[in-house]
């Protein structure tokens, strides 16, 4: 670990259980973070994105393992007494647009709901500065100080939203993690998403994880972006070098399913993502990699290719030629389509 780093994750794994055995939703995952850095985590639906932010922020549901290193800050989160974890993450990890770690209670004056989260974890701050953080939280998300004494009723919903964010932001994370929302309920839509987090950036610094499918979003407001696939990330690095020069075949596939969008022409990846109760052997791209070789069957290694590192067998130098040759489709499922 880097003194430099403020989030260094290493092999994290997280499980949940189900009723055909565990389902391996992250299954050994490392990133770093520097204070200040924007990192994008892409992927497709279920490939463990939000299982990893959850993990992180200490919010996994009954029944879920979680099982790795966590240094936040300095500190192994994971090796911490619950109590203490509890209070490290409350104060120094926030958590926005999705699952508020704060609801808004409609009954509370919104300066109600920041002199208690302020209150409650930063005990030694006066009246007066516990109101001077809530108002700067405030504006920086564009609600006037005129309206710090009304109740969230008498806000829309996007601003409902940006007051949560505030919350979240007074208590000055040093990191945050954006998980993006995806169902049309939600209200805050991509141009309002850029700029909250350009303002947040400005303002407070803070690194975040930044969790999305759309990769125009990365491509705006990340400094780093991390592939996930079937609860690995598969490749990462600077979003520029990383989307001008991907060097995995699901990043490749990915980038052009968006691409392809952009052009009115919807080509998605060939084939689902699997099962995670139980993954395939080796590299989990492989049943619809159209690269795939023999030796795709095993685990495939992690090679840096200057600032980007990749997890995949085209990489590795030296393979025979039986590892390289390409990898026979099992015959069943031809037979089944026949
Ligand atoms: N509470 C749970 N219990 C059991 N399995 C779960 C639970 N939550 C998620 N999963 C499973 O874990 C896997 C990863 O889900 P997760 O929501 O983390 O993916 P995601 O990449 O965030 O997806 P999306 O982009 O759709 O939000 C999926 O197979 C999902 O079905």
């Amino acid at each position: 670990m880097s003194a430099e780093h403020v989030m260094d994750v290493r092999d994290l794994r997280v499980w949940y259980a189900g009723p055909a055995g565990p389902v391996r939703a992250v299954d050994g995952v490392s990133f770093a973070l520097r204070p200040g850095e924007v990192l994008g985590l892409v992927g497709e639906s279920g490939c463990g994105k939000s299982t990893l932010g959850r993990g992180l922020m200490g919010l996994l549901p009954r029944g879920a393992a979680i099982d790795g290193q966590i240094r936040f800050d300095g500190t192994e989160i994971l090796a911490l007494p619950r109590k203490q974890r509890e209070r490290l993450r409350g104060a120094g990890m926030g958590l926005i647009f999705q699952e508020p770690m704060t609801r808004l209670d409609p009954l509370m004056r919104v300066s109600e709901h920041f002199e208690e989260a302020i209150k409650t974890h930063e005990r030694s701050l006066s009246r007066h500065d516990r109101r001077n953080r809530a108002l700067d939280a405030l504006r920086s998300l564009g609600i006037p100080p005129t309206r710090y004494r009304n109740y969230p009723h008498e806000f829309s919903g996007g601003m409902r939203q940006r007051i949560m964010i505030a919350l979240a932001l007074a208590l000055r994370p040093k990191f945050i993690i954006a998980d993006e929302p995806t169902t049309a309920l939600d209200v805050l839509v991509e141009a309002q998403i850029l700029r909250i987090l350009a303002d947040i950036r400005e303002t407070y610094a803070p690194a975040i994880l930044l969790i999305t499918h759309n990769l125009g979003i990365v491509a705006e407001a990340c400094d780093r972006v991390a592939v996930m696939y079937a609860g690995r990330i598969v490749e990462q690095g600077p979003v520029r070098e990383v989307f001008a020069n991907p060097q995995h075949p699901y990043t490749r596939a990915l980038l052009s399913s968006t691409i392809s969008l952009s052009t009115q022409e919807l080509v998605s990846i060939p084939g689902a993502p699997p099962d995670l109760v139980d993954p395939p052997a080796g590299c989990r791209f492989h049943p619809r990699c159209s690269h795939a070789m023999n030796v795709c069957l095993t685990f495939p290694p992690l090679v840096q290719r200057d600032a980007q590192l990749a997890e995949c067998w085209l990489l590795a130098d030296e393979l025979t030629d039986e590892q390289r040759r390409p990898l026979q489709r099992e015959e069943v499922s031809v037979a089944d389509e026949a």
